[in-house]
């Protein structure tokens, strides 16, 4: 099936994508209807606010993204940058530019995709805006949290001795994407061959359908801690680490030995020829959390499933670096991934 969008007209589509949509939290007093939504915290919660835009060619290839899967990453990605101020995410806004090239049938695979996210982590859509483009899609998400008062984590308190920590491991979206890349030829063409990712799932999962860390946010507060500094993996460990040592006025080792990868993220990284460090430390779209706890906390944040620890904090002299297995530093590079970087 294929509906041109001009059938249904801007508000016609607005209606039919948004229809169903029900409210679940507390916060959300008045949904989408009218010129604004309308929003109410209790007082001792802080409001965060962050937002993101993706677009076509440079965020994503519709040539191996469904678009089911990029309406559940475009939510998501935010979710993680509210839960990386150790919040909770609450509502968001839509906002989308269509070409000609889509049609209605396509972007209800894109709101399917962003309502499956937002039931599953109970945030409720509130507003956006449908405009048209000259040239492919463009997404912008905004997300609106809480936090507790005195419970919001920035980029800028990481302190000496303080110990590194991550969720999860890392660069396997990156490779899924290698991979994906790889098979971008075979996906376009003929539509009976199909490329064999068995054995590489977890890689296009975390490429694909990536998820925020919830959990760990609720696993630290389960534990009593708060971190002294957090920021969520999108641009690569590298990049996030330098940002937080940056704002903390602080300098950090981490060891190569102790950074989280997956096997397959190892096995195809040898497939490729890359340095599997490398990958791990500058892939981005991670998804996962890095952030700093006090030296105190040692003994319960080690007990928590699913973290690493992989290093810790010094003086700002002592610049950041990576510590290889044989005892080499090397300082860390903002290598990852930059939109705005000349290629
Ligand atoms: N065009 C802009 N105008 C004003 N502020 C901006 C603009 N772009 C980014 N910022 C602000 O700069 C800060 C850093 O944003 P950045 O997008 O680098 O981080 P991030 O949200 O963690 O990244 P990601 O988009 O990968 O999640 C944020 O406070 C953001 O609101
Ligand atoms: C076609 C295509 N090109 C590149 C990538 C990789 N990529 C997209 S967004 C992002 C990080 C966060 O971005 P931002 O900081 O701009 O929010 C990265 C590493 C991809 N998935 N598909
Ligand atoms: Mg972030």
């Amino acid at each position: 099936m294929r509906t041109e969008i001009s059938t249904l007209g801007e508000f016609g589509l607005i209606a039919h994508l948004t229809k169903g949509i029900k409210l679940e939290n507390e916060s959300s007093k008045y949904g989408i209807g009218d010129d604004a939504a309308v929003l109410s915290y209790p007082s001792e919660k802080q409001i965060l606010v962050t937002t993101d835009l993706l677009m076509e060619g440079v965020h994503f290839d519709l040539t191996y993204v469904p678009l089911k899967h990029l309406g559940y990453k475009s939510a998501v990605v935010n979710f993680s940058d509210i839960y990386a101020m150790n919040g909770t995410p609450r509502q968001i806004t839509i906002s989308l530019a269509l070409s000609k090239r889509f049609c209605v049938e396509d972007i209800e695979e894109f709101y399917a995709g962003v309502r499956l996210a937002c039931q599953q982590y109970h945030v409720d859509i509130v507003g956006g805006d449908t405009s048209s483009s000259l040239t492919g899609l463009a997404i912008s998400i905004t997300c609106i949290g809480e936090a507790d008062k005195n419970k919001v984590v920035y980029r800028n308190g990481a302190k000496e001795t303080d110990l590194i920590c991550v969720s999860g491991d890392l660069g396997a979206a990156y490779m899924g994407l290698q991979l994906l890349e790889r098979e971008k030829t075979v996906l376009k063409g003929e539509k009976d061959i199909q490329p064999d990712f068995s054995g590489k799932e977890y890689l296009l999962e975390r490429q694909l359908k990536p998820e925020a860390r919830k959990d760990i946010i609720e696993k630290l507060a389960a534990a009593n801690i708060i971190p002294s500094s957090m920021m969520d993996i999108s641009d690569g460990l590298s990049s996030e680490l330098l940002h937080i040592c940056k704002q903390s006025n602080a300098g950090c080792r981490i060891y190569e030995e102790h950074i989280p990868i997956d096997y397959q993220t190892a096995v195809m990284a040898e497939e490729f020829n890359m340095n599997l460090t490398t990958c791990a430390m500058n892939g981005g779209e991670d998804y996962e959390l890095v952030f700093t706890v006090s030296i105190a906390d040692y003994d319960k944040v080690s007990q928590i499933e699913g973290i690493r620890l992989i290093g810790h904090i010094t003086k700002p002299e002592l610049g950041c670096a990576l510590v290889t297995r044989d005892g080499q530093e090397f300082e860390l590079r903002a290598q990852g991934w930059n939109a705005l970087r000349k290629k």
